[in-house]
């Protein structure tokens, strides 16, 4: 008889329910793991080493085991998504995807029919490995979605702000990124979609933004009555369509960095204090940042600018509220934040990175500007530093490749943007390698599965809670993650995470660390990729 969970006695066996799986594809048949209907949990035993290094200089390294339990709510919720810059090039190009997915939507184009998909969604279009046959001695893999009882993007509501009136329909012209096939299945739908007057104040954006902000909560600077607003306006969303959650993300333009001032946004009642005097430092990012915290919506920056000022961290952490980002990372950095790890983890060493591209759609338009360009250039730059401060092989403390971000602004390929990167390295006995690349991004195609991607992971992480294993599990109680969700990073470009922590760039440890979280909360084991059972025999 499976177990069940008995919190009096911790995890014990007993006269539970059948394992009533999490899903119709796998359940975890262990004495870690229990079902109930409402509820996974699991016993963990995290592994890691411990290292200290004597006088001598010596490492030494010690095996340490930690005893987590976690606890998943299974009931996936009624979720709504509300994206800032909703009519937008992503936020519209996101809408119609999901609503052609929903729709199971097929259109033509000059290369024949195509279907709707959610194709560059991690969760969605991915699969991880769940074991072995026992049989037959090969890998099973599921898809990534399947892992835990994730929230579906077809069952998503989708709304927003926009600073520009222009309903949805008409935003999917002028963002020109879908087959005019696919626009004409959607139009009906999406001409009744209009975006939430937002709040604007022209020094954060471009100047050239201007003439699109037509659709404004009035204020165009700081005040507390534009946190309330879109506080209620978060709360209207969610009755109006009946929700149990929702989750916002800024995909609106890139903005200047803000100011880091003491007395101002350095603490969260100073950040308070600044709303309330209309402080010229405070960001439209983070007075939807400070919004969502207090109504507890997690929060998503999908672009680069320094959204979390510290007294927007402080008050998530304050508040309990989850909060993420910065920066989406859709094609020419999520490419850099592989090569580049593949690059140093294969000892080579890369000595420069000139990463150039021109794009023409109004994401590029903004960025034309040098304060907002400055934004964009920190995120694309900082992704390597992980990876060159791990090899100390091949860089000197403090040593760096050179590293040049270029973008310009060329109307005529619009959300085509063209990336041109060049890598080069030194190899073997003097030799060089170099490598060109030419990366056609269609900008919107990619990021707006990575909204998706970022909804249903946050909103996940909304249902995980997770406690350390004392002697007596009856006395400790679950708690969240840390408000900042680092698990998004293999999203972002420059991903935030918890104050003091470390950031990690290269792609593929983003990705197990995300997959590996999930796999624990239905106590699997890390994926190793040792396979020793096809070696040791
Ligand atoms: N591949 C990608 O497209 C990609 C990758 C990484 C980051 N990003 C970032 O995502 C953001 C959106 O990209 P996009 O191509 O959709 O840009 P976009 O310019 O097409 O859309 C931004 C939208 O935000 C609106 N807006 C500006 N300020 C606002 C405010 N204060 N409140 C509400 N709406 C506001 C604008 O009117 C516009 O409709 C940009 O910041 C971009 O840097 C995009
Ligand atoms: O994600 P990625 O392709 O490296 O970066 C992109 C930049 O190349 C582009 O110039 C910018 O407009 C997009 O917002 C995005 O940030």
């Amino acid at each position: 008889m499976a177990p069940h969970a008995d919190d009096s006695k911790g995890f014990a066996n007993g006269n539970g329910a059948g394992p009533s799986s999490t899903n119709d594809l796998f359940v975890v048949d262990s004495p870690n793991v229990v079902y109930t209907d409402t509820e996974i949990k699991s016993k963990y035993t995290y592994r890691t080493t411990s290292v200290t290094q004597g006088s001598d200089g010596k490492y030494v390294a010690t095996p340490k085991e930690t005893l987590y339990g976690f606890k998943v709510d299974r009931k996936v919720p009624k979720v709504g998504c509300m994206l800032v810059g909703w009519g937008g090039n992503n936020g519209s190009t996101v809408t119609a995807g999901i609503i052609a997915n929903r729709r199971g939507l097929v259109w033509d184009t000059r290369e024949g029919k195509r279907a709707a998909n959610y194709y560059g969604s991690v969760v969605m279009g991915s699969t991880i490995k769940l074991g072995t046959d026992t049989n037959t001695g090969k890998e099973i893999n599921i898809p990534f979605h399947d892992l835990l009882p994730m929230t579906h993007p077809n069952d998503l509501v989708i709304g927003g702000w926009d600073i520009s009136s222009m309903n949805l329909a008409d935003a999917m012209d002028r963002a020109a990124v879908l087959e005019p096939t696919l626009k004409g299945l959607v139009r009906k739908e999406m001409a009744l979609m209009k975006p939430l007057p937002s709040i604007y104040y022209p020094d954060f954006i471009a100047a050239n933004q201007e003439e699109r902000a037509d659709n404004l909560i009035p204020g165009s600077k700081t005040c507390m009555a534009h946190v309330e607003q879109i506080r209620k306006d978060i709360r209207d969303f969610k009755a109006a369509h009946g929700l149990d959650k929702v989750i916002v993300q800024w995909t609106a333009n890139t903005e200047r960095y803000a100011d880091i001032l003491e007395g101002v946004n350095d603490t969260a009642d100073n950040l308070l204090k600044a709303i309330e005097s209309g402080h010229e430092e405070v960001a439209p990012s983070t007075v939807f940042a400070v919004a969502c915290i207090l109504e507890n919506a997690p929060f998503i920056n999908g672009s680069p600018q320094n959204t979390f000022v510290p007294g927007a961290i402080q008050l998530a952490e304050k508040h309990g509220a989850f909060i993420g980002g910065d920066d989406f990372k859709s094609g020419q950095t999520k490419m850099k934040s592989a090569l580049v790890d593949f690059l140093i983890s294969a000892g080579i060493k890369l000595t420069s990175i000139a990463s150039y591209n021109h794009l023409g759609n109004n994401d590029g338009m903004n960025l034309s500007s040098q304060r907002q360009f400055r934004s964009k250039e920190i995120s694309k730059s900082n992704v390597v530093d992980d990876m060159v401060a791990a090899n100390t092989v091949l860089y000197k403390e403090g040593e760096h490749p050179d590293h040049t971000v270029v973008i310009k602004y060329m109307l005529t390929v619009g959300d085509n943007k063209r990336a041109l990167d060049e890598y080069y390295a030194e190899i073997f006995m003097g030799g060089h390698q170099t490598i060109s690349i030419f990366n056609v991004c269609e900008d919107s195609l990619l990021a707006s599965p990575l909204i998706i991607d970022l909804v249903v992971v946050s909103e996940m992480m909304t249902r995980i809670q997770w406690k350390a294993h004392g002697t007596d599990a009856s006395d400790e109680k679950y708690s969240s993650f840390h408000s900042v969700l680092s698990v998004l990073s293999y999203m972002l470009k420059a991903p935030l995470t918890p104050p003091g922590t470390p950031v990690i760039n290269a792609l593929a440890k983003q990705r197990a660390a995300l997959t590996n979280i999930f796999r624990a909360c239905v106590g699997l084991e890390p994926e190793n990729d040792m396979t020793l059972e096809h070696k040791l025999f």
